[in-house]
């Protein structure tokens, strides 16, 4: 299982880039940590399972993730929170929306572009065979 160990390895050093890289996009800075309830009072009664980009970070150090897709499963999940909590047509969640759906479309195009796919199957492999 040592070969399997370098493969998670390897794969949290790449998820790492790709959440540093999302996180130090100016645009994407609402999604850089958790959102503040002192700033949001009513966020948490809205949005049931908060996900940001700092919190990912700590879930790829504690080993969260074994594959890609589980990270790009908490990019849905960042992205859907924000479309739910910033629905209406006011230019403020227009611009919220906008932003979120620029996140998820860069993480998987980010991901996609520098992650071969044979790795992936494999990681996804380790992943449903624990
Ligand atoms: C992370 C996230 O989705 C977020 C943080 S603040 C916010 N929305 C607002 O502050 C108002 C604009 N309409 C509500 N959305």
């Amino acid at each position: 299982f040592r070969e399997e160990e370098n493969t998670l390895r390897e794969l949290r050093i790449f998820l790492r880039q790709i959440c540093a890289k999302l996180a130090r996009n100016k645009q994407f800075y609402m999604f850089s940590k958790p959102v503040d309830v002192e700033e949001v009072p009513d966020y948490l009664s809205v949005i049931k399972e908060p996900m940001d980009l700092e919190t990912m970070m700590t879930k790829i150090d504690h080993h969260k993730y074994t594959c890609a897709q589980d990270f790009l499963n908490d990019i849905d999940l960042m992205c859907a929170n924000a479309l739910e909590y910033n629905p209406d047509r006011n230019p403020a969640d227009k611009q919220i929306r906008h932003r979120a759906c620029y996140l998820q479309d860069t993480a998987y195009a980010l991901i996609k572009a520098e992650m071969d796919s044979d790795f992936e199957d494999n990681c996804r492999k380790i992943r449903d065979d624990r």
